[in-house]
């Protein structure tokens, strides 16, 4: 975009929200660095920016968001939405300039239906402000990632989020049952708000994980639940992962639903939960959370998930160990757990059935492992932290305790891993990954591990929407538009 066509946008922009919501130039940039994935760091360390906007704008309205899609749909300008920017792959960067569309201005709870237990949230709302407000009725949301103190309602729908208590509640398109989606032209679109119908496909699954490259995901109506009134902790030191793995699967497969079950490889429990190491963390570890409404249920839940355990070799630990871990969840999140430049750090985690879930944890680390040379002195912690009826997820944080100088070369590395890694998921039979989404990282993998018919299928889908492509162009591997 020229000079006088930045200026021209803006000041149409402010008309539609006002000029103190509306940044242009070197400001758009000082203001939204980009998001906290490690390529927009290390680009931004180096004084390569990934997030270059030529224009923000800041609606507070659904009505201010679809003036402003029918004023980019007409000029032909890109736009790229922004939740809290907590992502981890570099999707909420404007990488190829146009217009960063901060959301968090729609942050309104616009109505809880107590009789259903729903809720009708704006999606800028925190997903941490949102949970705290519902806490004050006795209700709560159960997303609950470990960045909900940055995350936004909106960016979880659009990057497909997980959260701890996922084994018992579901992943973030579990919790959503209906969408209101702002169109590249500027229409609103409000979907079916039933508990489930015959009209047609379920569209709403549509923008869940589309990163907005399909429509802005302005407001969802969301299931809620009863906080939980009893609630069990226990840990298991298993004799190796396969045993753990074995007991989790038979847990998930004969319907029992804890909150959390969380098992560490042995570098994981170390680290993890190194505030327990006195209680004899020393090898792989199960954490179990079981809740619910109940004493009754929780305590035969408990019981029967004991017997489980044991069966499979697990040796209980003190209960203290999972009320502990609960209590510090959230501390690999902060410093000092959090890696620095020029260090590279990432986490990936991949996803597959039963079945495959060994060959998947045993192939994907070490790829992981072998992926650079032994000078780097990578290290690889792994833990499996989201169960489903028919299979697991296999969580990786890879940390290369002092990376390159330059840019180029850490970059290489970084993409070596995460090359590895990805081959090794797709040949042991699962995907990378389970919840992070794609965003810059793993776009150059889409074609790989959707198929040609798949992306074929998508890039038709994304055509028909956003024929113009001006929503996250060359996002989820698409093509960067028109
Ligand atoms: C320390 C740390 C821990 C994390 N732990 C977890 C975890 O436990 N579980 C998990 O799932 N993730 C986790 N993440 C990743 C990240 O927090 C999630 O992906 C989160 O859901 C992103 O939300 P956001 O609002 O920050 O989105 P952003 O980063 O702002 O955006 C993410 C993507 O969604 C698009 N987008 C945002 N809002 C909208 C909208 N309203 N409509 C359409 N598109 C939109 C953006 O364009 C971008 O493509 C973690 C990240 C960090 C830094």
């Amino acid at each position: 975009m020229s000079q006088a066509a930045i200026d021209s946008m803006a000041s149409e922009l402010a008309r539609i929200v006002g000029a103190d919501k509306v940044w242009s130039g070197a400001q758009a940039q000082q203001r939204y660095p980009g998001d906290k994935s490690w390529l927009t760091l290390v680009h931004a360390h180096h004084g390569k920016p990934l997030n270059q906007p030529q224009l923000v704008v800041a609606p507070h309205t659904v009505e201010q968001v679809s003036d402003i899609m029918r004023l980019a749909s007409r000029e032909g300008i890109s736009v790229t939405p922004l939740g809290g920017g907590s992502g981890v792959q570099g999707a909420a960067n404007a990488n190829l300039g146009g217009l960063l569309l901060d959301l968090n201005g729609l942050n309104r709870v616009r109505e809880i239906d107590e009789q259903s237990l729903t809720c009708t949230v704006e999606c800028g709302m925190n997903v941490k402000v949102f949970d705290t407000e519902l806490n004050k009725q006795g209700l709560t949301f159960t997303h609950d990632p470990a960045s909900a103190e940055w995350a936004s309602v909106g960016g979880a729908i659009a990057a497909r989020g997980s959260g701890v208590l996922s084994s018992r509640y579901g992943n973030i398109q579990d919790h959503v049952l209906s969408l209101e989606v702002v169109m590249p032209d500027g229409s609103v679109v409000q979907l079916p708000s039933v508990p489930r119908h015959g009209v047609g496909p379920e569209l709403g699954q549509l923008f869940i994980g589309s990163e907005g490259t399909l429509g802005i995901v302005t407001a969802a109506r969301v299931k809620l639940q009863r906080q939980a009134k009893a609630r069990r902790f226990s840990a298991y030191r298993f004799p190796d992962l396969a045993a753990g793995i074995a007991a989790g699967r038979e847990i998930v497969t004969t319907g029992l639903r804890p909150a959390v079950i969380r098992l560490y490889d042995v570098k994981s429990a170390v680290l993890s939960l190194e505030k327990m190491a006195k209680a004899g963390i020393d090898g792989e570890t199960m954490v179990l959370m079981i809740e619910g409404q109940h004493e009754a249920l929780v305590e035969v839940e408990s019981r029967i998930c004991d017997e489980i355990c044991r069966s499979h070799g697990g040796r209980m630990l003190e209960s203290r160990v999972g009320a502990e871990w609960w209590a510090n969840r959230y501390d690999m999140s902060h410093p000092p757990h959090v890696p620095q430049l020029p260090q590279i750090w990432m986490t990936m985690d991949a996803v597959a059935d039963f079945r495959c879930i060994e060959a998947l944890y045993t192939g994907v680390t070490q790829a992981i492992e072998h992926s650079i040379e032994p000078k780097w002195g990578l290290t690889v912690k792994t833990h499996l932290s989201h169960w489903y009826e028919w299979g697991a997820m296999i969580y990786s944080r890879v940390i290369v305790p002092k990376g390159p100088d330059t840019l180029d070369e850490a970059v290489d590395l970084h993409d070596r891993i995460v090359a590895a890694a990805v081959e090794a998921s797709l040949v042991a039979g699962g995907v990378m990954n389970d919840h992070h989404g794609v965003g810059m990282r793993l776009a150059p993998h889409m074609a790989r591990q959707f198929g040609p018919a798949g992306m074929s299928l998508l890039q038709g889908i994304k055509t028909g929407l956003d024929p113009q492509g001006i929503l996250c162009p060359g996002k989820l591997g698409l093509s960067t538009g028109a």
